[in-house]
């Protein structure tokens, strides 16, 4: 039986399972997993391929439900919302950031940023003010109306940052945030996260097969035959 919640902690994850029905035997990808982590905490995940890393995150960031166990994210637990606040809740509480940036690439750099609050047709001067801060804050602040095609990667990569970070949000997930990176693009990638989520007090959460990177964080965990364990 996992412990008391700590009320401090931002995240708390207790006996989570997620288990895919097959034929057979269902196949069981997390077990028992426990976390709690606390604002300024960032935590880096390793493991094999398979390991369910992904699905891990996934469920964090409300994007797939476990088949038991809990989460809370802020005290709330995301997976009794309705549908719509249910979008709300992760658009205001979870940033990501994937391997392949995602960006919408008829969109600038500043309106990636904006794209939140743009799809709710809301962007006031104030959410614009706080793009270009943000693009400023990942050292592309004269890059704001360039295309995601007249950026390099690694530029591409932090304009994902500036947009995961728009809503303040509590918890940063990251999926090989640095995959697809040289050394020193990867280097200065993975400088801004950890400044950004500092500065901000969000949780960060790296999913990762770099030891370098893994390397870099205070708390490591590896994914092993469904559980987290320290790493
Ligand atoms: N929708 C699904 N239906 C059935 N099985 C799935 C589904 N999604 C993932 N799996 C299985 O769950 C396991 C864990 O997958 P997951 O993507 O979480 O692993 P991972 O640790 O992130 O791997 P990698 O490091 O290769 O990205 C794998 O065996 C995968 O085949």
């Amino acid at each position: 039986m996992a412990p008391l919640t700590t009320a401090k902690a931002a995240v708390v994850v207790r006996d989570l399972r997620k288990e895919y029905p097959t034929p057979n035997d269902p196949l069981v990808v997390l077990r028992d997993v426990n976390l709690e982590l606390s604002r300024g905490t960032p935590l880096a995940i390793v493991g094999p391929s398979g390991s369910g890393k992904s699905t891990l995150l996934n469920i964090l960031g409300t994007l797939d439900q476990p088949t038991g166990g809990s989460f809370t994210l802020d005290g709330v637990d995301p997976f009794t919302l309705s549908p719509k606040d249910l979008a709300s809740f992760r658009s205001t509480k979870i940033g990501f950031i994937f391997q392949d940036h995602l960006l919408l690439p008829q969109l600038s750099a500043a309106e990636n940023v904006l794209v939140a609050k743009l799809a709710q047709g809301k962007a006031t001067k104030a959410d614009g003010d706080r793009a270009r801060q943000l693009l400023k804050d990942v050292g592309l602040a004269d890059r704001a109306s360039h295309l995601p095609s007249e950026l390099s990667g690694g530029e591409q990569q932090r304009v994902a940052i500036a947009r995961a970070m728009m809503n303040s949000p509590t918890l940063m997930l990251a999926d090989e945030p640095t995959g697809n990176l040289d050394p020193k693009t990867a280097q200065q990638v993975a400088d801004l996260l950890f400044d950004l989520a500092s500065k901000t007090g969000s949780v960060l959460v790296v999913v990762t097969h770099s030891m370098e990177l893994a390397g870099r964080f205070p708390k490591r965990m590896r994914m092993q035959d469904g559980e987290l364990v320290n790493a």
